[in-house]
């Protein structure tokens, strides 16, 4: 067994993913939910979180050691920024290292920003030296700018280009439906998690979107604000967790966000099926 495989487990959990991403605060800042960020982590490891993804300044702020995985995210770029889809490298796999990180993640948006050409190559660059290193490396493909509308079939193609310039997991958006996002994960060499987007007022809609994700062969999810923007982001990771680990349909998983929850001794919540 190498580090990179070593490391990817603490990740994952039976090869799947339940990762809460909170890199929010570089582009949008303090947005609701990512003020306290250390009670976020503690909750949504207390959900059964396989993983948090931050950036290098909020690991360094937190007083207590995550039992999660932690994934360090090296891309930075903010809305207040004359291009908002550029973003630059802003840590190093060494700095990661040091943070005690079990992976790294870069964003690339692709789909005519002026800067494309430089997010690709920081995207294969990184990739090369994350191999060197035994880091595993999550790049999360957005299909954003004046050429992209973000289709399924652009979709499909930037969590392909993630595949190719040597990505471990991908990240990209759900396509709307099971048959479509096949073609994203059967067109990409590496397993794909998907993204969440706005606030979502209603659970189901949330949990069914990451069934149908999980029924088109995605390996789970990075989802950031249905998740810390939820009124309890420890059961809405608890349902996500059921439907993505333990394999309980969105419908039963709506239980648990109704309260039928108890502890489990590993210490994160798991669903009492009544
Ligand atoms: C706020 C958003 O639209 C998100 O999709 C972000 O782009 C996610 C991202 N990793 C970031 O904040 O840079
Ligand atoms: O880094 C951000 C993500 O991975 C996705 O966040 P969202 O809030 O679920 O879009």
């Amino acid at each position: 067994m190498d580090g990179k495989t070593i490391r990817m487990s603490r990740i994952l959990e039976s090869g799947r993913a339940v990762i809460v991403p909170m890199d929010h605060g570089v582009s949008e800042g303090p947005i609701e939910g990512l003020t306290d960020m250390g009670r976020m982590v503690s909750l949504v490891e207390k959900g059964g979180a396989s993983a948090v993804l931050l950036h290098k300044g909020v690991v360094k702020s937190l007083s207590t050691a995550p039992k999660c995985g932690i994934i360090v995210h090296m891309s930075a770029g903010t809305k207040l920024g004359m291009d908002k889809n550029r973003k630059v490298i802003v840590s190093s796999v060494e700095q990661a290292v040091r943070l005690g990180a079990d992976a790294i993640s870069v964003h690339v948006n692709i789909g005519g920003c002026d800067t494309e050409p430089d997010m690709l190559c920081d995207l294969g660059e990184i990739a090369d030296e994350c191999d060197a290193t035994g880091m595993p490396l999550l790049a999360m493909t957005y299909a954003r700018g004046k050429n992209a509308a973000g289709t399924p079939e652009e979709i499909a193609h930037v969590a392909r280009v993630g595949g190719e310039l040597g990505a471990d997991i991908v990240k990209c958006p759900y396509t709307g439906d099971i048959r479509s996002m096949r073609l994203v994960t059967d067109g990409c060499p590496a397993p794909v998690v998907i993204a969440g987007g706005p606030k979502c007022e209603n659970d189901y809609e949330v949990l069914k979107m990451v069934e149908d994700a999980m029924a088109a062969g995605a390996i789970g999810i990075s989802l950031g604000r249905n998740i810390f923007q939820h009124a309890r982001p420890d059961l809405m990771t608890a349902a996500l967790r059921a439907v993505i680990i333990d394999g309980i349909s969105a419908k039963q998983a709506s239980s648990i966000l109704r309260g039928y929850v108890k502890e489990s001794a590993v210490g994160h919540l798991t669903v009492a099926m009544h």
